[in-house]
Order: structure tokens, then sequence, then C-alpha cells
């Protein structure tokens, strides 16, 4: 029972780091099951590292830090993978392998985390590719897609092993605020069915919208919107 109910994140004294440099001090939060949580700042505040400090693409030098209930600090290169079944990934860097279709990309990530029967992976498909509302997409080439649409089936393959969290970088990014709305949608509903989101974003008309707690890479910190109890319109200064 412990168990269901501790963090999907805790970070205690984190210092972020990229080569010599410190980019983030004393991080300290904590992220619940099922929450929603917007990280935003300037250009090079500290975004993506943070996230990247998270599913252990970045090593985590100082702190401690558990995540999907993997501890981060130190965690060894066999572990990785496990922990990345817990944390689903929607990244600039992650993009779709373009040389195949849709229900080729999203097997490719089952049978890498260890999926074997077909009927299976067949079934799990189709359920993601529903819940982005792309079922009709299987056979498509990426680029046969629009950018939103490239951008729900990236998160389609993200649900691929039912994350605790989703990990989101400038998600609706280079999108237009149409298809930025749709993609905030699905995020919204996968919230809801219970996965927790940490969201980074410059997007100021969706953080208006929907507000939610936030995160603020500021000055080297991370101020929590619960805790430091600042209002949206400052953290509209991104
Ligand atoms: N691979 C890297 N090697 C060295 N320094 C890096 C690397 N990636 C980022 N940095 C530096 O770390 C700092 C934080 O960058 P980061 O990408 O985390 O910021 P960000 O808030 O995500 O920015 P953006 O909103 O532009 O994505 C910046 O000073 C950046 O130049």
């Amino acid at each position: 029972m412990e168990f269901s109910s501790s963090p999907v994140v805790t970070l205690r004294d984190v210092i972020i780091y990229q080569d010599v440099n410190t980019v983030l001090n004393q991080v300290n939060f904590e992220i619940e099951k099922g929450e929603f949580v917007y990280l935003v700042g300037k250009t090079g505040s500290g975004k993506s590292s943070l996230l990247k400090t998270l599913y252990a693409d970045l090593p985590l030098r100082s702190g401690l830090a558990q995540v999907a209930g993997f501890k981060i600090f130190k965690i060894s290169r066999d572990q990785i993978p496990y922990l990345r079944r817990k944390i689903g990934i929607v990244f600039q860097d992650f993009q779709l392998l373009t040389d195949r279709n849709v229900n080729e990309n999203l097997t490719f990530v089952l049978r890498a985390t260890g999926w074997k029967e077909k009927s299976k992976i067949k079934n799990r498909i189709s359920e993601v590719l529903m819940r982005v509302g792309m079922g009709a997409a299987g056979s498509k080439m990426p680029h046969q897609l629009s950018g939103g649409e490239q951008q729900r089936i990236v998160i389609a393959r993200a649900l691929l092993n039912e994350p605790v969290i989703l990990l989101a970088d400038e998600p609706t990014g280079n999108l237009d605020p149409d298809v930025a709305k749709g993609i905030m949608q699905i995020f919204l509903e996968i919230n809801n069915s219970g996965t927790a989101v940490l969201m980074a974003t410059h997007n100021h008309h969706i953080i208006q919208h929907y507000p939610k707690r936030v995160l603020k890479c500021e000055n080297g910190q991370v101020l929590d919107s619960v805790r430091n109890n600042f209002t949206l319109t400052d953290s509209f200064e991104i």
C-alpha cells in the first residue's frame, strides 16, 4: 500500500550539470501519481536538462532522485531500459523512424521492450492509436502525416508500456494553435485516466487555458507555484 501512494517523482537536493556548469541547484520537488505539472522557464534555463535527468539521459551526479520507483543516482546502465518503460517520453529528439510505417514504429518499441506475441502487439497498438484519435493511421508512413498527427503517434508510442508518468518537452511547439489544443486535450485525457504528466512548455495560451501546478526554472533554481506561491501571470514571463 505504501508503494502505491508514494510520489512518482521525488527530487532531494539535486544539482543538475551540463559539463562543468551548474544548470540547476538545490532542486527539491515531488510529483504525485496522476498530477499534471507544467515546467516553464526562459530558453536555456534548464527545462530539458531537468527532464533528461529524470529519464537518465543526463547522469545525476549530486542529490537523490527517485522516478517511477527507480533510484536515478548512479543508476546502472542495464536498469535504464526498465526505468524508461515506466516513463513515456515525448521529446523532439525522439521522433518517429522515417523508413517505416506507424505500425512498424510501434512494433519496434514493443519488441525492444520484450513483447513477443503478435496478437498482443497488434491489440496494444490499436489501443494506443485509438487513444490518440489515430485508429486508422497504422499503415501510414510518417511523411504522410501532418506535424500534429505525427505528434499524436509519438504520444501513442509513449503510452505503449502504460507509463506512470509522461515527460514531454515542448509537445505543442511548432504546431498551430488549434492543433496544439488538440494535442493538449490528449495529454489531459491521458492524465485524467491516472498518468502523471510533466510538460515543458513556452505556450502561454495553453497554461492560461488549462491552469495547473507550475515548476519554473529561473536563475538556477526551480520554483514551485504551490510552494513558492507565485501567480500564473508571473510564470508567463517565459
Ligand atoms: N549537451 C549540452 N552540453 C553542454 N551544455 C548544454 C547541453 N545542453 C544544454 N546545455 C546548456 O545547459 C543550459 C540549460 O539548457 P536546457 O536545454 O536544459 O534549457 P531549456 O530551458 O530546456 O531551453 P529551451 O527552452 O531553449 O529548450 C544552457 O545553458 C545550455 O546551453
